[in-house]
């Protein structure tokens, strides 16, 4: 439960830039030794004026003003009913590029509706063999008579849950609270005469539940093993006190379908239980098997029985069919998540078909999109003696359940794939695409358009990880449903996302999400229970609405803490250049000066900086998150050069007027008068600048709202305007006396100083907009983005075009050496057909079109030896 230490970007880079601060300061210091003596100015007031450059270059209010932009981010996610633990998480999230999405609950409803049961039944075939199959969908629970084992499913749903009584009122799963209120069923918890039952029952209270339509019946829950994740099981001991012997248990247990069934003896299981399983699953439908085992054992045995030891050999009673319906808002937030170029996935306990579904349902899985299952198939191994993964076609829901046979084979190493199915989204027309060198737009939507969907199950995913660690990463980045994880492997696979290069947010609501919620560079929980306290963000409205929110504040927040540190930084370096002219002639700011910069302008712009809200929209890049890149020093820089001149000009310009009357600087402990006719034309001009420096760095859309959005911020800008004109215009004896200025006689001269913060103004503005934004960050970063998409796909065309055979024909296969590993590679053969307009499905167009960049792994050096299939041009293979 420790926190994560926060490993950003900005953070590290922040340092670094104190750093580069620290430095100027530094020269600054010897600068001011230098020309003090050179000035004979006594030891004290060497150091004095040394020790204050190091205050001025260096603001001791910067993580002060920090914070603001984070504060005020809080706050208003605070209005909006998002709760944050941890502010220093919000600017993460402005770089949040992946969000991972619990399904139940999250995507999905939490208050599931029964849909229909499938009670299993037994029927006598002859003398010595019986027949197990389903019986017809039932839409009613009440009923006792007609179920299997004489209405044991109804009594397993009745009585295995972990309800509790509280205030008179159920609490507990949503999902057992709905299927026990459809039973009608009713439950009594510590009533009665509990001395009386408490001896009956060996000292352990139990839960008495009752049916509605036999008043004598009741059932004693006298031992609970409780539901966890990573087990898919729950189970109930139960005692019928009508049969009134005390040895005479029954164990109710529900669960997954998968987990109940292998916890099941085969021969209590009917012939179609998967085919039925995926065919419920296909359709999105929540599955949850029922099975009971008999149990030959007294109270006290009952109340310490090992788990493990009674939950096997059970006999399959049947499936509860829940409906999954998507919360009505979901689907519209992943469109908009989808637009803003963010990467959504799916990470879920439940079944994987109906994951998948869903995920089709919600907008994860494109509806024009081919979805391809990767399975590992247990007991089978390949060459190198790992397991044998295949891959399958999902089907939509409207079709038929996926047959076996249309499953393409995968394994390592040098063998291949074969693609057995027709439509398998493999063929090589579709792998056989020749693409163009130049990225352009239309072929790069045409790559996005044509890749397709993965998805995984956990014990896959298992294997995975344990025995092709060098798949895991690649296998991060293009699957988008990852259904049964158990709590852990959630928690890992945000950890290999991070690996990547990602910036993973998570979303969930339940206790089996919060490893991952803790994991994630921003966890947001839609419950206020369990998953509340490991995530930093809390929403109290139970939707995903929160995501988008969540993404734009933190956007905006670091932009604003960008905006904040650039504008910290240009204020010190704007007064760092003032004292560096005015200790040329022993001079410095008055007391006056610098209390009206540093406590009125300074501390009010950097207060309302961060008033301005999050831009309505999201944007489909999210702001550059590195302070030490090209743009942001170049920015800085620029606008010190610009400030820097303006500075020089009035300086040396005040020195030339015939009015101008130098300044003294005090003999030895003489008392100072720092006021001086250069000082206040320093003063005057500099003003201007620091309210310049608050406007040139509040940037506004797409992250932020415009300038105007921030009232506070408006009002103070023009109010600070006309007061620093007024000043300079009209120095009256209060404002000479107050501020420590020097009446400059001349009204044109100080017009004149107008002029230059007027030039400065609009210099700083076009270098700003016209060079920084547009030409730097626009511009520039493009081309540079497409400069290292080119350098990847023109690695790829040389594995996707054809190649001339042996024989001088074209090759019939294709083969591509992407995201090859220490020679470990997933190959795949395919059979040619002539049909090149389809389109490709390579992963490596998908991990481009997703990650706008390279993650480490694309970089890293393709191995030189290939697969002995490579160099037999007629069995070329296709790395994976
Ligand atoms: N109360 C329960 N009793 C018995 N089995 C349950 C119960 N709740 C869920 N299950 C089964 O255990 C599986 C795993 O549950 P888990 O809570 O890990 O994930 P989930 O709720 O299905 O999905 P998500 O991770 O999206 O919330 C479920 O798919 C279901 O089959």
């Amino acid at each position: 439960m420790y926190p994560k230490p926060v490993d950003f970007r900005f953070t590290k880079d922040l340092f670094k830039f104190i750093l580069f601060l620290a430095c100027i300061s530094g020269c600054g210091f010897l600068y001011t030794i230098v020309v003090m003596i050179m000035r004979g100015n006594t030891l004290r007031r060497i150091i004095v004026r040394s020790l204050d450059i190091i205050t001025i270059t260096v603001p001791p209010a910067l993580p002060a003003a920090m914070s603001v932009g984070i504060i005020n981010a809080q706050l208003r996610l605070k209005k909006k009913e998002i709760f944050c633990i941890s502010p220093s998480t919000i600017n993460t999230c402005g770089a949040i590029n992946v969000v991972c999405f619990d399904k139940t609950g999250t995507l999905t409803e939490d208050g599931l509706d029964f849909h229909v049961v499938r009670p299993v039944k037994a029927s006598i075939k002859d003398e010595n063999t019986s027949s197990i199959s389903f019986m017809e969908e039932m839409t009613e629970l009440t009923s006792r008579n007609g179920l299997s084992f004489d209405g044991d499913l109804v009594k397993a749903i009745a009585t295995c849950h972990s309800l509790t009584r509280i205030n008179g009122v159920l609490h507990g799963d949503p999902l057992d609270l709905i299927l026990f209120q459809k039973t009608g069923w009713t439950m009594e918890e510590g009533v009665g005469d509990i001395e009386e039952e408490t001896q009956r029952f060996d000292n352990v209270q139990p839960s008495i539940i009752k049916p509605s339509d036999d008043e004598e019946a009741e059932f004693s829950v006298i031992r609970q093993f409780t539901f966890s994740s990573s087990l898919q099981r729950m189970s109930v001991i139960v005692f019928d006190p009508s049969e009134d012997r005390p040895d005479n248990m029954m164990l109710y247990s529900k669960g997954s379908p998968e987990m109940i069934l292998s916890l099941c003896d085969p021969k209590t299981v009917p012939e179609d239980y998967l085919t039925q399983v995926n065919a419920y699953a296909q359709h999105g439908f929540r599955l949850i098997a029922v099975a009971r085992r008999p149990l030959d054992m007294n109270f006290n045995k009952a109340s310490k029985v090992k788990r493990d030891s009674v939950e096997c050999d059970l006999e399959m009673l049947g499936l509860v069919v829940m409906e999954n319906r998507v919360k009505p808002v979901t689907l519209g937030v992943i469109n908009q998540l989808n637009r803003a170029n963010i990467r959504t996935v799916m990470v879920t306990g439940d079944n994987l078909l109906t994951g998948l579904s869903v995920a089709r349902e919600c907008g994860i899985i494109r509806p024009q999109k081919r979805a391809f299952l990767v399975e590992h198939v247990p007991g089978e191994l390949d060459q190198y003696g790992r397991t044998k993964l295949i891959i399958k076609q999902s089907v939509s829901s409207s079709d038929e359940v996926i047959e076996d046979d249309e499953s393409v084979s995968v394994s390592m190493g040098s063998s291949t794939w074969k693609g057995s199915s027709e439509n398998d989204g493999f063929s090589p027309t579709n792998t056989e695409v020749e693409m163009p060198n130049a990225v352009t737009t239309e072929n790069l939507d045409h790559l996005i358009a044509s890749s397709y969907h993965l998805a995984i199950s956990g014990p896959t995913f298992a294997v995975i990880v344990h025995e092709y660690p060098e798949l895991v990463d690649q296998l991060c980045c293009v699957c988008d449903v990852f259904a049964r994880m158990a709590p852990d492997q959630k928690q890992l696979l945000v950890e290999q996302l991070q690996a990547v290069d990602y910036t993973v947010a998570m979303c969930g609501d339940g206790a089996n999400d919060c490893a991952a919620l803790k994991a994630a560079h921003a966890g947001i929980s839609l419950s206020d229970a369990e998953a509340s306290i490991a995530a930093p963000f809390t929403s109290k409205v139970p939707d995903i609405r929160c995501v988008p929110t969540v993404i734009s504040e933190g956007r905006a927040a670091l932009v604003t803490s960008f905006g904040i540190f650039k504008y910290m930084a240009g204020y010190s370096l704007t007064q760092f250049v003032t004292v560096m002219h005015l200790y040329w002639i022993s001079n410095i700011l008055t007391d006056g000066q610098f209390m009206f910069i540093d406590m009125f302008l300074i501390t009010m712009f950097a207060l309302l900086f961060g008033n301005t809200p999050a831009f309505h929209r999201l944007a489909h890049t999210s702001p550059p998150t590195r302070l030490l890149s090209i743009a942001s020093m170049t920015s800085v820089i620029g606008q010190l050069i610009i400030i820097g001149i303006a500075q020089f000009t009035v300086f040396i310009l005040t020195a030339q007027q015939s009015w101008f009357t130098p300044y003294k600087p005090p003999v030895d402990d003489e008392v100072e008068d720092k006021r001086s006719m250069q000082g206040t034309a320093l003063f005057c001009v500099s003003m201007f600048q620091y309210i310049i420096l608050a406007i040139v760095y509040s940037k506004g859309k797409p992250y932020r709202g415009s300038l105007l959005s921030n009232k506070p911020m408006c009002a103070l800008t023009v109010f600070a305007t006309l007061l620093c004109l007024f000043i300079v215009i009209w120095p009256t004896e209060l404002v000479l006396l107050t501020l420590g200025n020097v009446d400059l006689p001349d009204i044109y001269f100080r017009l004149f100083i107008l002029g230059v913060a007027f030039i400065n103004a609009l210099v700083s503005f076009a270098f700003e907009k016209g060079f920084v934004d547009y030409f730097l960050l626009g511009y520039w970063e493009r081309y540079k983005k497409k400069r290292s998409l080119e350098t990847i796909v023109d690695y790829v065309p040389s594995d996707h075009i054809r190649r001339p055979s042996m024989n001088g024909l074209t090759s019939s296969r294709t083969e591509t050496t992407l995201l090859s590993g220490e020679g470990q590679q997933l190959h795949m053969t395919k059979t040619p057909k002539t049909d090149e307009g389809q389109q490709s499905s390579s992963l490596f167009e998908r991990i481009i079109s997703r990650i706008g960049g390279e993650p480490a792994w694309i970089t890293s050096s393709i191995p030189q030896s290939s697969s002995p299939d490579i160099t037999e041009p007629e069995h070329l293979d296709r790395t994976f």
